[in-house]
């Protein structure tokens, strides 16, 4: 086991800190921001004139626990738009304190990212969804959230965002249909749009509880991406959710067919050139 910290709490100042390091350490004033999700590092790849900073070298700043999460920052170019590009993402599941969750988010608004692209690895529970297929969140269902386990619970900072944020369209509408513009251009058929719901993890759902996500209207279900994205509406970034279908939910007790995050990862290994396609055209028509 690595030697993880996991609650210490990032206050407003210490997100300051960690960004004054970055802007010291880097030419680069990014206006986008890219989360990797799961098996999706690469997506790092497609920015030009890139600076590679690792977690590890940054003061005060978490670590990644999960397979297939990299842990560097990589600032680079993007169809001549400045990018920070975080491989790697923090998990509620992993243990981390709220503000840790919160923190990518938080740092991208400071160091004055407008644009916030948020990659996940999903379960489909569309019965129309495949592996490989790319859905544009549309909508979140935040299950931690409703039952009190908010990314934004305890004492608000106002210089962050409001005690009572707004979530309407923080699935930015405007971006979502540039996604499809640029779906489009890339030759991607496979393009979906729905909700997203966001689980405790690290345990897989239960057949029920797949049934119960289905008839509430959930497409595609994980453990990630909900807080971040929070925490984003929160201090007013504009986002864009973009869910790699990587496994088929199994709604059948007669089968043995079981989730695993190996099938996760290599599912990102290979639908992330489309990803990569996905983005990059996105950032080619985005104006910021
Ligand atoms: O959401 P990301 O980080 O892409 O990862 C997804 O894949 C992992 C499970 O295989 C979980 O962490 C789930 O949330
Ligand atoms: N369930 C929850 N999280 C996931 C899944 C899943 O089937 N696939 C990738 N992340």
């Amino acid at each position: 086991m690595k030697n993880v910290k996991y609650n210490e709490n990032y206050s407003y100042e210490d997100v300051e800190a960690i960004c004054k390091f970055l802007l010291e350490k880097s030419h680069y004033r990014p206006k986008i921001g890219i989360i990797c999700g799961s098996g999706l590092s690469n997506l790092a790849d497609i920015l030009q004139e890139q600076e590679v900073i690792a977690y590890s070298d940054i003061p005060n700043f978490p670590t990644c626990t999960v397979q297939g999460h990299r842990a560097c920052l990589v600032f680079g170019i993007l169809n001549d738009k400045p990018v920070i590009c975080m491989q790697g993402r923090f998990h509620k599941y992993e243990g981390y304190s709220t503000s840790k969750v919160a923190l990518p988010a938080r740092l991208m608004y400071l160091l004055g990212v407008e644009i916030m692209i948020v990659t996940n690895a999903a379960g489909g529970i569309n019965s129309d969804y495949d592996p490989g297929n790319i859905m544009i969140i549309k909508d979140h269902i935040n299950f931690p959230g409703m039952a009190g386990g908010s990314v934004l619970r305890g004492p608000n900072d106002e210089r962050f965002g409001p005690r009572f944020p707004t979530m309407n369209n923080v699935y930015n509408d405007k971006l979502r249909e540039l996604v499809k513009v640029a779906a489009k251009n890339c030759g991607i058929s496979n393009i979906r749009e729905g909700v997203y719901c966001f689980l405790g993890g690290p345990s897989f759902e239960t057949v029920a509880e797949l049934r119960f996500l289905k008839a509430a209207g959930v497409d595609a279900v994980g453990m990630s991406t909900v807080p971040e994205v929070v925490a984003a509406g929160h201090c007013g970034l504009k986002v864009c959710g973009l869910s790699l279908i990587s496994n088929k939910a199994i709604m059948d007790y007669d089968t043995d067919d079981k989730p695993n995050h190996e099938e996760v990862l290599d599912t990102g290994k290979t639908s992330c050139a489309n990803i990569q396609s996905l983005v990059s055209d996105l950032l080619r028509l985005i104006e910021v």
